[in-house]
């Protein structure tokens, strides 16, 4: 396999704020012509990142290049880049055509190139016909569109979008976000995307750099961060509702992997891999715990349970599971399907094998739907 030289290379940059604040050591490789979305909690440092590559930061230490050119000091309008902003940005005096060639126009581009590319770009993102509207006559997706106009209509091969979708309501949210995504296959270019919302980075990413703190936590595909979390902090964040963790305490001892000390590690498990039982003599293995609530979804019931000593867990059961708040069950799980994290840096810990005794839950439990037994 050949390996392409990375489009974006992020070398040990710092830009710390007073006060302590920002991004601190960060080293990242960014293919050409991915999705890149930055993810992480409010001031994990994503804002931060995109403006250090958009050159609006400017880093304390550390290199950044673009495309193999050194741009750390480079001015952003010469990176070679647009953006697309949360506040959309647009003149509200100027008609939807007229926003989208401003930027094409200040670079006094030749009117016949201005004209095929606002046609283009006009196409792409679907608002022929909207070309002399104002933008108040437009609905919030319309223009994020135009935004999205202006950006593509540059011809950069590279676009970094600030929570572009933040201010649209959750179904237009979700068309919005499949659009960005098309467009950014049909032309190729790579997309640098910030986002606090988890759903939205697993389903556009190439790949998701989940930050926290002003460092990266962990970088991979959706599936990784979903299915291999690097860190209780990555298995926390990621998965709505999120991965359940307790201490290891609180388990049997015969589930905890040998060589690990119960009193130090952490134990995740996702909600659709917790097996729930009422039929409390024939799960003798299982952790006792008592059922606080439950949601019904439609498609899948959440059931929400205590257990003593921890914060409790959550089950995803599919259908429809009618259970009443104080039903003493008994949760189980595939040995397979648990995480182990060190919980004192929360870095995932990968048993030599699951012990036994795991394995053998795995077998007993199988027959054990909550669905039909609840
Ligand atoms: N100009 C600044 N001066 C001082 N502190 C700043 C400045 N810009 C950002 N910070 C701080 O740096 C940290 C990272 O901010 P940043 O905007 O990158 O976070 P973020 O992950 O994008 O958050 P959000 O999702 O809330 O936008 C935060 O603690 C923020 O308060």
């Amino acid at each position: 396999m050949t390996s392409q030289p990375p489009f974006i290379r992020i070398n040990s940059v710092s830009r710390v704020f007073n006060g302590g604040n920002g991004v601190h050591d960060l080293s990242l490789d960014i293919p050409r012509g991915s999705f890149v979305v930055l993810l992480g909690p409010s001031g994990c440092g994503k804002s931060t990142t995109l403006r250090l590559i958009a050159g609006l930061e400017t880093a304390d230490q550390g290199s950044i290049a673009i495309d193999g050119k050194d741009v750390t000091n480079t001015p952003p309008s010469k990176r070679g880049l647009s953006m697309v902003f949360q506040s959309y940005a647009l003149f509200p005096h100027l008609s939807v055509a007229e926003n989208i060639i401003f930027g094409l126009k200040v670079r006094k581009t030749k009117k016949d190139e201005i004209k095929t590319r606002l046609a283009d770009a006009l196409r792409v993102t679907g608002l022929e016909g909207f070309e002399d509207r104002k933008p108040a006559q437009l609905s919030g997706g319309q223009r994020q569109r135009v935004a999205l106009a202006r950006a593509i209509v540059a011809g950069h091969p590279l676009c970094l979008m600030d929570e572009p979708l933040s201010n649209l309501d959750a179904k237009l949210r979700h068309a919005v976000r499949k659009d960005i995504r098309d467009l950014q296959q049909r032309l190729g270019i790579t997309v640098v995307y910030v986002t606090h919302d988890q759903t939205e980075a697993m389903s556009m990413a190439d790949i998701v750099i989940l930050m926290n703190d002003g460092r990266i936590e962990q970088v991979g595909d959706p599936a990784d961060l979903y299915l291999k979390p690097a860190t209780a902090f990555a298995a926390g964040f990621v998965g709505s509702p999120p991965m359940t963790l307790l201490p290891a305490s609180a388990l049997p001892a015969s589930v905890i992997p040998d060589g690990f000390d119960a009193s130090t590690v952490t134990f995740g498990i996702r909600p659709e891999d917790l097996t729930l039982t009422t039929d409390l003599a024939n799960a003798p293995w299982g952790i006792p715990a008592t059922v606080t609530g439950s949601e019904f979804l439609g498609s899948e019931t959440f059931v929400f349970v205590a257990i003593p000593g921890t914060k409790g867990a959550t089950a995803r059961l599919p259908g429809r599971v009618k259970i009443s708040p104080g039903t003493e069950v008994s949760l189980s799980w595939a040995g397979a399907a648990a995480h182990w994290f060190d919980g004192e840096h929360g870095h995932r810990l990968t048993p030599t094998r699951p012990s036994t005794s795991a394995q053998d839950i795995k077998i007993t439990s199988q027959p054990d739907t909550a669905t039909s037994t609840l």
